[in-house]
């Protein structure tokens, strides 16, 4: 783990003070939270604990009733494409690609925060035009390669399996360069070895050079692969420190997670990979 050596490093999120009220309901009390380059933050909490409106508030989706986010030393308007320009690039809960274009084309859309050409110079196809055009196309494909999809840019992404459209959705995120990626329940719906593939995926882009900070209720994803955890209960910041603190908080165990988190990290999920993959093994001998 990285907590320490990561701390020392500029911080390249610092959300202070946040709160989010929708009429009467206070969805996110006061909370504070810093994301350290190098570092994956795993956000936990119960349903309805206002994790979701929090990563809604970073990226100028919601305006805070109170509180600044700030990315490295700016402090962000609550504008989304500013949002994505200045850094921060996000997945959603619910898979949101578009569906009848191909694999590149999806992360091609994913570059334009990033691409300067304008509409004359596109209307003209100019030589500017074409080198910013094949540019934006080789780092696309750059991407597709690091998420292991290259071989389907050409696909139609409804057509890709579900984890592959998970993994397409993170790569689009990543076509905007982000200085920090935020991940909504990146594993939600998907099988162990599709949630292993994507453990893999999230370790590479912290390695480099991309924080990342992720709502997961997967407690194995979590405990295994952050740096640093927060707890949200009823929007208000429970706890936050190391895997290892957070797992053995009485409050945590009370409020969120039931028992405390057991078994060597991978353990019982690697069991269950082999149990699928002997049944997928046992269906094509059939
Ligand atoms: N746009 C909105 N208008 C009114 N209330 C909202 C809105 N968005 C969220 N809420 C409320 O704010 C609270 C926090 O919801 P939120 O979706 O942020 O929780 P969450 O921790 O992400 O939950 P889950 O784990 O189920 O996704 C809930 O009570 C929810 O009903």
């Amino acid at each position: 783990m990285t907590t320490t050596a990561a701390a020392t490093t500029a911080p390249v999120l610092t959300a202070t003070g946040v709160t989010m009220r929708f009429g009467g309901l206070t969805a996110v009390r006061a909370v504070d939270l810093t994301v350290h380059r190098n570092q994956i933050v795993g956000l936990i909490g119960p349903n309805g604990a206002g994790k979701t409106t929090f990563f809604n508030c970073l990226t100028g989706l919601y305006t805070p009733t109170e509180g600044t986010v700030t990315y490295r030393d700016t402090v962000l308007p609550p504008k989304p494409h500013l949002v994505t320009q200045a850094g921060i690039a996000r997945t959603f809960q619910n898979i949101r690609l578009f569906a009848n274009m191909t694999v590149l084309e999806n992360v091609l859309v994913g570059r334009h925060t990033r691409t300067k050409e304008g509409l004359l110079s596109a209307l003209l196809r100019g030589p500017a035009f074409r080198r910013a055009e094949k540019a934006s196309e080789d780092r696309a494909m750059e991407l597709l390669a690091f998420t292991g999809l290259a071989a389907k840019r050409d696909h139609l992404a409804r057509n890709l399996p579900y984890g592959e459209q998970r993994r397409l959705e993170i790569a689009r995120a990543l076509a905007s360069d982000p200085g920090l990626l935020l991940l909504d329940e990146p594993t939600a719906g998907m099988n162990p070895q599709e949630t292993r593939d994507t453990e893999g995926l999230v370790l590479a882009i912290r390695d480099q050079g991309t924080a990342v900070l992720v709502i997961e209720h997967d407690m194995r994803f979590i405990f295994n692969l952050c740096d640093h955890v927060a707890v949200l209960v009823q929007g208000e910041k429970l706890v936050e420190g190391t895997p290892e603190t957070v797992q053995r908080d009485e409050r945590v165990i009370a409020a969120y997670l039931g028992t405390p988190f057991e078994g060597a990290p991978g353990e019982a999920e690697a069991a269950e990979v082999q149990a699928a993959e002997a049944h997928a093994a046992e269906e094509t001998d059939r």
